[in-house]
């Protein structure tokens, strides 16, 4: 069985103003305005001071996201942001949860990754849940280890139900391959990775690892790109740098989407 839609999105993690946000949001919009019919799934995550800007620009279906979430409606959490508060924008599709920047640089651990995931389940939204294990652990040879940890865990009390709706989306972004000082990672590795990951999944959910999409993420640009959705495991991309302005979007989302094409989509499952 195939998963018949590809992934494709961006995390403007600390960047962009809210007019920032909304003009590219209204570009992205238009230039890719006849790929609405595809079965492909477009999404952008910016800050939250520019949600409310995101939500009010016509997107012709990108879906929007949020890069955190406090697990709890309300309470005594100076500088969160509640699932309650995300809801009421009313422009909210998916929460994304456990960046590496998150579990790096803020001490986010996968039991809170957990409750977070849990908690955005239960407000109604998709919950994009990040794995990568650092250099020393791949070092170490651990990263298999620590993905496991870092998924089951991750989506812990998660029901099939959940997962059959197709609400729990997984990017695998290796913390040494993200962001200025990254280092892309090789495709052979990447596959390995999200076969892993694609194998744990059934074991957790038999019958079910389908509705699961994974995403690659870190580094990836127009060099890489084809060689990473051309995997046989990836089922879409989860891009930084190289997609934070419209028109380089749009063109790696056409390259992206000919080559998933060409392998047929993506699975099996
Ligand atoms: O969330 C996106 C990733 O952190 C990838 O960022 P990057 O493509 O700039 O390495």
């Amino acid at each position: 069985m195939k998963l018949p839609r590809l992934f494709f999105g961006t995390n403007l993690k600390m960047y962009q103003t809210a007019s920032e946000t909304a003009a590219f949001l209204g570009e992205l919009a238009q230039l890719t305005a006849d790929l609405r019919e595809e079965p492909i799934i477009r999404f952008v995550i910016p800050s939250f001071p520019s949600l409310p800007a995101a939500g009010a620009v016509e997107r012709n279906g990108i879906r929007l996201g949020a890069q955190n979430m406090h697990w709890e409606n309300a309470g005594q959490y100076t500088g969160e942001v509640s699932p309650l508060m995300l809801r009421d924008l009313g422009c909210i599709d998916l929460v994304e949860i456990g960046h590496s920047e998150r579990r790096q640089l803020f001490g986010e651990t996968s039991q809170q990754c957990n409750q977070k995931v849990l908690s955005a389940l239960a407000n109604g939204f998709t919950a994009l849940l990040c794995v990568g294990e650092t250099a020393a652990e791949k070092y170490y040879s651990i990263s298999d280890e620590t993905l496991a940890i870092q998924l089951k865990v991750g989506l812990a009390d998660v029901s099939p139900a959940e997962i059959a709706a197709g609400r729990v989306w997984i990017a695998y972004e290796p913390v040494w391959a993200i962001g200025v000082n990254g280092k892309p990672a090789p495709p052979a590795y990447v596959q390995e990775r999200h076969q892993r990951l694609r194998l744990l999944l059934r074991e957790l959910y038999p019958g079910q690892c389908c509705s699961v999409p994974l995403l690659y993420g870190g580094s990836v640009n127009s060099e890489n790109a084809s060689a990473y959705i051309g995997l046989e495991d990836v089922d879409g991309l989860f891009v930084g740098r190289a997609a934070w302005n419209a028109p380089a979007f749009d063109a790696l989302l056409r390259q992206v989407y000919a080559v998933w094409k060409e392998k047929g989509g993506s699975g099996p499952c």
